[in-house]
């Protein structure tokens, strides 16, 4: 590593001789494999953008030429070149360099949210930003073909398309996948263009012609330079005929490329071409592979090591085999059951088949699975017209991005009362994709939309049965959660009374503990701490948690405290609804809510974050007893944010 190892900074890379970056290159691409092989992260991604960052931060002057990258996921190379090579073997580990940007670790970062295709629009307005202040400074967005596939970048784009003056270039980092091969007409389109321009680019008789035409041009006066430029003519016009261009010059976009994302002459060259160019914005449209370098991930179908954990850095097998069925499988082998015998259900995912489990839907049933593309908006407004057409959309997505298509939710789906099913996984606390990936967010989203019907199945069994319930509510949209973690053992209620689970009864119970999904089982094990204490106590899991069960607002009205338990955010949660709908129903209960913080959480272990936020079973049965016990005493620091 003894190139890498001397980069402090781009400024090293400008003296650098091309077999020294060719070499730089190779040390980079060895030093992913061996440190994410250890760490997990996004290591498909970075293999395909090791030229390419190198290119950008030779030619453009980061941090005043400021790089922003799409997603952030990609820019593990970016931070090995401004001196975080050192870091990487605590990558997405607590406290240590995160997989995303970071204003905290580096002034060459600048956009840490990893929710896909705002780059364009954070660019545009910084370009804006700095030309009205007089700065001289370059925006480079550095944007993937998957997420070119979000609306964001559209809407950007046809802002862009009207400021001749900005100092904008934008980088396509086309490798034709998000997950999957990158689908819709735009990106296929793009993709599918310029691997065929650059084929035809990259033919040696297409260089050995130009090459011929060149020493007669330069051997023929007077003719030679028109018919030269009738040549380069023609290879503008192939560039016309075939490269989507169009799509950006129509815009009033300068178009560069297709270019060999791997070759660093060439980007170097169309990045300085772009950096030079006076004209307005300019696209560099370059042609890269997802996991190049490493033939496990080059000949990995389904997502070429997109995130992988840690894996054999030869193989790319990997090392830990969790047999712990998940909640996304659970769920995946359910919907498949249900696609079977009811027909109208039909799926949709945002470029995410797999990770949210509709591979075996999509197996069974390809007519009715729709891969929209990194697109949660249309998901949404799509699935309200799959509604009306008579079917039964189940809309998989992660929690955390449902965010996206809130308004579709709120004013397409539950204003039309269109039975639409929402399957939120990854919510609650994640862990190593840090603040803007943990699905903290959704309960309160949900808990404003008028009619809709929320299951929080805290196992197996009641998850099936939320689903086949979701499927046969086709007045309103409904959702089902679920985190992260494996799927929980079964677990039975002692009784169900008034559509609430009882999972423990204990003596004359003065305290309500209730606990949703994951929760419950917490929730059981702090009823369990009470009772050794001698109090009272009575858990119960609702299952169905919006709107807000009538039963369960007069249990707490008939309880001298209640706890409530939610791997969710406090602010408008599920707590905070009892608390509310117990005085909007003029019932008196003292409600205490237990859940996460609402403010930003780093990254790190999902366990970890829930202990460092007293979400386990002993610190919330220490806080419980210490709450029924002796009046109100200080709560725990991180439990303290939610009182103020
Ligand atoms: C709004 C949103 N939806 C979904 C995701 C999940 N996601 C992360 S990366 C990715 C694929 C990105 O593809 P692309 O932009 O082509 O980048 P590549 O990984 O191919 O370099 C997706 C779908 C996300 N980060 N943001
Ligand atoms: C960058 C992105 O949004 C996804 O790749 C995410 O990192 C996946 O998270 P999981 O590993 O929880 O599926
Ligand atoms: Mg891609």
């Amino acid at each position: 590593m003894a190139l890498l190892e001397r980069i402090t900074g781009p400024r090293d890379l400008r003296d650098l001789t091309n077999d020294q970056l060719v070499t730089l290159a190779q040390e980079i691409r060895a030093s992913l494999i061996a440190n994410v092989s250890r760490t997990g992260g996004h290591l498909g991604p970075n293999l395909g953008a090791v030229e390419l960052t190198i290119a950008l931060h030779r030619v453009f002057d980061s941090p005043r030429d400021p790089l922003i990258f799409d997603t952030g996921h990609q820019s593990y190379v970016h931070k090995m070149l401004t001196g975080r090579q050192h870091r990487f073997d605590t990558l997405r580990k607590p406290g240590g360099l995160s997989g995303y940007p970071s204003r905290a670790e580096s002034e060459h970062d600048w956009v840490e949210s990893s929710h896909a295709s705002s780059a364009l629009s954070w660019a545009e307005g910084m370009a804006k930003g700095f030309a009205l202040k007089g700065e001289p400074r370059t925006v480079v967005a550095i944007v993937g073909d998957g997420s070119l596939t979000g609306g964001m970048t559209w809407e950007a784009l046809n802002n862009i398309a009207v400021e001749p003056d900005l100092r904008l270039v934008i980088v396509v980092n086309d490798n034709g996948r998000s997950y999957n091969p990158t689908i819709g007409g735009l990106a296929t389109r793009l993709h599918g263009l310029g691997q065929q321009l650059s084929a035809i680019r990259t033919d040696r008789r297409y260089e050995r012609a130009l090459a011929r035409i060149k020493r007669w041009v330069n051997r023929t006066p007077v003719v030679g330079e028109p018919a030269y430029d009738l040549m380069h003519g023609f290879k503008a016009g192939v560039k016309d005929v075939l490269a989507p261009q169009g799509m950006y010059s129509d815009l009033g976009i300068k178009y560069l490329g297709p270019i060999d994302g791997h070759d660093l002459k060439s980007l170097e060259l169309a990045f300085e071409q772009a950096k030079q160019f006076d004209g307005g914005p300019v696209i560099v449209h370059a042609i890269t592979q997802k996991g190049r370098g490493f033939a496990a991930a080059e000949q990995h179908e389904e997502d070429r090591f997109h995130a992988v954990g840690p894996i054999d850095q030869v193989t790319g097998e990997p090392l830990t085999t969790s047999s712990a069925r998940t909640w996304t499988q659970a769920f995946g082998d359910e919907l498949a059951r249900i696609g079977a015998t009811d027909d109208r259900v039909v799926a949709i995912t945002a470029a995410m088949l797999h990770p949210t489990g509709l591979t075996r839907f999509a197996k069974h049933f390809p007519e009715r699975t729709f891969d929209v593309g990194i697109a949660e908006q249309h998901a949404v407004a799509s699935a309200a017209g799959l509604a009306r057409a008579g079917l039964h959309p189940v809309v998989a997505i992660y929690a955390t991005f449902l965010n996206r298509a809130f308004d579709q939710l709120l004013m397409d789906v539950a204003l039309h009362g269109e039975g639409v099913t929402f399957v939120l996984d990854r919510a609650g606390i994640t862990g190593p994709d840090g603040a803007s990936h943990h699905g903290m967010w959704d309960l309160a989203l949900l808990g404003l939309v008028p009619g809709l019907r929320l299951a929080v199945p805290r196992d197996e069994q009641r998850l099936q049965e939320a689903l086949q319930a979701c499927v046969r509510i086709d007045d309103g949209p409904s959702a089902i959660r679920f985190s992260k973690d494996p799927l929980p053992a079964a677990l039975r209620p002692v009784r169900h009374e008034d559509g609430l689970d009882v999972l423990v009864e204990h003596g004359d119970p003065r305290v309500l503990v209730v606990g949703w999904g994951q929760f419950a089982t917490m929730a059981v094990e702090v009823g369990n701490r009470l009772a050794q204490q001698g109090i009272g106590v009575r858990v119960v899991d609702p299952v169905w948690a919006l709107p807000t069960p009538k039963a369960l607002i007069a249990q707490a009205g008939a309880h001298d405290l209640v706890l409530t338990i939610e791997d969710g955010g406090l602010a408008g949660g599920l707590g905070s609804r009892l608390a509310q709908e117990c005085r909007l129903a003029g019932v008196r209960a003292d409600v205490r809510e237990f859940g996460i913080p609402q403010r930003f959480i780093d990254h790190g272990t999902r366990a970890g974050i829930l202990d460092d936020l007293c979400l386990t079973a002993q610190q919330l049965a220490r806080l419980a007893t210490e709450t029924v016990l002796a009046g109100d005493p200080e709560p725990a620091p991180d439990q303290a944010d939610q009182r103020g």
